[in-house]
């Protein structure tokens, strides 16, 4: 079984798609941890993040295994990761590994972007997580405060507006919900309350 979930930043989409990977035990895939993980390895060379000959060679050296959650998740990596996320090549390199992943058996839960759209459009489930700006806001901000981390909301706010815009407009492959994916639109839901309404939905869509 493969099931696809989309949806902006701090949506709820890893959360969700993290315990729904449980749930049916099949595995999980975080595909904006590989965006991240190639923008930190040019922040760290001192590179442009454009350099996009140097950002294939890393996307091809990539180990999906290895990623480091915890580190990938500072809030500036996740800027960079949406900046280089425009680069065509790029995405193709980081789109057959994703593709890869998923297509192993028993299948997989993957969230990002263009999951439902161009990694796995032929998906038995597609999801598509949404939130008001100010729930995502408010959410990324108190899990980056819970981490020890500085957070003002209004500068998060502002930060994942930029950065939703930016991947909804980019020529390839943007941000959208595909028309066969379901919307769950989770500001007014708790997560466990998400939870359910996600599990409903796949159990719903594997049984027709
Ligand atoms: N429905 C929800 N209600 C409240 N907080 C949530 C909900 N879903 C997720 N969160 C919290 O919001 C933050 C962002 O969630 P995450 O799953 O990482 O979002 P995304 O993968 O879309 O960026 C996390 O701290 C998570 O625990
Ligand atoms: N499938 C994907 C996943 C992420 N991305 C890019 O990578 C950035 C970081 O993604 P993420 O899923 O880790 O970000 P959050 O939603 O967790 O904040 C996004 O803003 C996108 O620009 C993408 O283009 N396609």
């Amino acid at each position: 079984m493969i099931i696809a979930i989309d949806g902006p930043a701090a949506s709820g989409k890893g959360t969700l798609a993290r315990r729904l990977a449980e749930h049916f035990e099949i595995r999980h895939l975080d595909t904006g941890l590989t965006y991240r993980a190639v923008a930190a390895a040019l922040l760290a060379k001192g590179l442009p993040l454009g350099d996009e000959a140097v950002a294939i060679e890393i996307a091809q050296n990539l180990d999906l295994a290895h990623m480091d959650k915890g580190v990938l998740s500072a809030h500036e990596i996740g800027e960079a990761a949406s900046r280089i996320a425009v680069l065509g090549g790029l995405r193709k390199e980081l789109v057959s590994l994703q593709k890869r992943f998923a297509e192993t058996p028993p299948g997989a839960v993957l969230d990002g972007r263009d999951i439902g759209t161009v990694v796995c459009p032929n998906a038995d489930v597609k999801l598509f997580i949404t939130a008001s700006p100010e729930a995502r806001a408010r959410r990324r901000t108190d899990e980056m405060l819970s981490n020890g981390k500085e957070a003002t909301y209004a500068s998060v706010l502002d930060d994942l507006k930029r950065r939703d815009e930016r991947d909804s407009n980019r020529e390839v492959a943007p941000m959208t919900k595909a028309s066969d994916a379901h919307l769950l639109d989770t500001t007014e839901m708790d997560i466990e309350t998400a939870f359910q309404a996600a599990v409903d939905i796949v159990a719903k869509a594997c049984k027709s």
